[in-house]
């Protein structure tokens, strides 16, 4: 548990809780906010949005990661997530690898609680042995 919170998490907090106070989530009344920090200190954020056919709904994370690519950034630096209750709500197993995709060596994902930064985590720990775009794209870029 990180107990000091920077500057930067302070101003990312207000913008995880302001996310996800947008949250749409009737149905498990669960609601997750996700901030994005990207290359240029652009903020993207997300919330998790739901729908009457379950598996149609959308994690915060998910939400987030549209936001960013519809601005044009394709880096995650640092990912916010804060949700409710004691524990850690850290990505499922599909915004692992969907954080995957945008992430570097440094990327740290911030998991909050209402009070400050819980647990901060690399992708590679939340995923190792990842499968990524340099499988797929040429080295040559
Ligand atoms: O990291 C997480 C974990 C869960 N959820 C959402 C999905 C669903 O709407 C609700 C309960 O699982 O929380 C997220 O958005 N992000
Ligand atoms: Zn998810």
């Amino acid at each position: 548990m990180s107990s000091v919170n920077t500057l930067s998490d302070t101003q990312m907090l207000e913008a995880v809780k302001a996310a996800q106070s947008k949250a749409y989530a009737p149905y498990s009344k669960f609601p997750v906010g996700a901030a994005i920090v990207g290359p240029n200190g652009e903020i993207f954020s997300g919330c998790n949005v739901e729908n009457a056919s379950y598996p149609e709904g959308n994690c915060a994370e998910t939400s987030a990661i549209a936001a960013m690519v519809m601005a044009g950034v394709t880096q995650i630096n640092d990912m916010y997530v804060i949700g409710n209750g004691e524990g850690l709500v850290s990505p499922c197993g599909g915004c692992r690898q969907r954080i995957r995709e945008f992430a570097t060596a440094n990327t740290r994902i911030h998991i909050c609680g209402p009070e400050g930064v819980r647990a901060v985590m690399t992708i590679q720990e939340l995923l190792p042995h990842s499968f990524g775009p340099e499988q797929l794209l040429p080295a040559n870029e």
